[in-house]
């Protein structure tokens, strides 16, 4: 039974729920929900240690931010185990993206915060510099589809500026977390810096609302985020967004074809699609539609089978599926339930899917799917092209696959998304701005941009 990690010590408290491995759909672990004295006890827990976390040196932060990722290469098996159990991800993507950057995001972020520089001016007779302060305690609420990337992802530059944290992982992911509860304790980590509640999304709320959390950081859906955003309206408590997509892919008759079929497949197919970065809306100048239709659609019926998280969320990919034919689509691949003949018919997969010869107003492609499935359109010229990617409600990432260098950069500059990659996808710099606009987000964390949502500058001028 895996119990909340509050002030250093394992704290078993609330009632019990089960999560269910998503390749078989058996319970694979039973944890505690936590409950309103539980979520006041970490929050107390978090507010007790946070003078003495904020009042270390910024280097001494980041030295801990290092031993940090020294903990999870030391538990690396046992992170990529409890990850797979929770999320039926292939052993070979949790090994190289899922858990390595958790390492990745403590030293990135350990390097960021030692080096970077504070702000000065020196204006006639006067000298302004800033100090940073940070938040306090941070309330860290992260989903299902990347769970140790995305809890490292806020951890990192959360603790290094000073702030302690208390983390509620997703209530259908969360074994990487106490792994990472265990690997703050055997560190040393001073107890209340780092936090960790299980439970629902009421338990979520409750962190939101309480008085003493004095910033959220949320990764979600964009219905949990505008929810979140009312609870903290009240105490106008700071919070960072990273929320839903619905990311379009651009392929120009001057493309790489080979590159762009196969960029493609990587980024609608990844993770079985559950990635807020993949791509479901595929647009691909006339000239080369037939072809690179055909070819995307023999790959995906090819690429490795990931399980959706839950029964529940595998409906909900099914429903568009079937929304899609009804809406007139031509199924090119997929469309149903792989039949495997083994205990994986009890899990949660569904056929990876290309559709095409929907509206851009259907539900199908104004909507996110979170799964492995994309809509392919054609377009004539670039200026079609920029506006179909350009017509969607969210605005978190795009792609775009040609090989003209003043292509690239005229349209890349066009497109209203925070993320652009150009021949390639989810290259990630962790020093870069991240997030994205319209209903995908509000604020950019990522390199210094982290460090200025986990802490408030305060603005000194002396008359010299
Ligand atoms: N932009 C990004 O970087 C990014 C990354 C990953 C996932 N996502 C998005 O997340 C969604 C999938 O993840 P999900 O299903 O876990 O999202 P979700 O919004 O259902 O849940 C996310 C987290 O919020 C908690 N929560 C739910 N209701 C809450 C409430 N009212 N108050 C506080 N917390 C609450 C959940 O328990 C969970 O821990 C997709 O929409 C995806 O696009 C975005
Ligand atoms: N925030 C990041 C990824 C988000 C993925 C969404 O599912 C990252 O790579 O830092």
């Amino acid at each position: 039974m895996l119990t909340h990690f509050i002030g250093g010590e394992p704290v078993a408290a609330g009632k019990a729920f089960p999560v269910h491995d998503p390749v078989t759909g058996a319970v694979v672990r039973q944890v505690h929900e936590a409950d309103p004295e539980v979520v006041d006890r970490a929050v107390r827990a978090a507010r007790e240690a946070a003078r003495d976390w904020a009042a270390l040196p910024v280097g001494e932060r980041a030295g801990w931010m290092r031993r940090l990722a020294e903990g999870i290469e030391a538990r690396f098996d046992d992170l990529v185990a409890a990850e797979i159990a929770d999320t039926g991800k292939s052993f070979d993507q949790t090994r190289t993206l899922d858990i390595p950057r958790g390492i990745a995001n403590f030293r990135a972020f350990a390097e960021i915060a030692a080096q970077r520089p504070d702000d000065a001016f020196h204006l006639s007779g006067t000298l302004s510099y800033t100090v940073r302060r940070p938040l306090g305690v941070v309330g860290v609420i992260v989903p299902w589809n990347l769970p140790f990337l995305l809890m490292t992802w806020k951890l990192a530059p959360a603790l290094v500026s000073g702030n302690t944290v208390v983390v509620k992982p997703s209530e259908q992911t969360p074994g990487s977390a106490a792994v990472f509860a265990e690997i703050c304790a055997d560190a040393g980590l001073p107890p209340g810096v780092v936090n960790i509640i299980f439970g629902h999304g009421p338990v979520g709320q409750l962190l939101v609302e309480h008085p003493d959390v004095n910033g959220v950081t949320f990764t979600g859906s964009t219905r949990t985020g505008t929810a979140i955003m009312i609870t903290a309206a009240d105490r106008v408590k700071p919070i960072s967004f990273e929320l839903g997509g619905k990311n379009a892919g651009l392929i120009f008759e001057d493309c790489d074809l080979d590159r762009a079929v196969e960029g493609a497949v990587k980024s609608v197919f990844t993770n079985g699609g559950q990635v807020c970065l993949c791509t479901e809306r595929l647009y691909v100048q006339r000239s080369i539609f037939e072809e690179f239709c055909a070819r995307l659609a023999v790959r995906a019926q090819e690429v490795d089978l990931q399980p959706m998280i839950s029964a529940e969320h595998r409906e909900k990919v099914l429903s568009y599926y079937a929304l899609a034919r009804s809406e007139g689509a031509k199924v090119l691949a997929g469309g149903g339930v792989p039949l495997f003949g083994d205990h994986r018919d009890s899990g949660y997969f569904v056929e990876p899917t290309v559709v095409t010869g929907l509206s851009e107003w259907s539900r199908f492609n104004r909507e996110e799917i979170f799964g492995p499935v994309c809509h392919v359109a054609p377009f004539d010229s670039e200026a079609e092209a920029i506006d179909l990617a350009n017509g969607s409600d969210y605005g978190l990432a795009a792609t775009l696959w040609t090989t003209s260098l003043d292509r690239a950069h005229r349209v890349a500059q066009r497109l209203e998304a925070g993320l652009v990659w150009v021949n390639t996808w989810y290259l990630r710099d962790l020093r870069t701005p991240f997030g994205g606009v319209k209903l995908s987000g509000i604020g950019r964390e990522g390199g210094t941009r982290s460090l200025d949502f986990y802490s408030e500058p305060t603005t000194i001028t002396i008359k010299l």
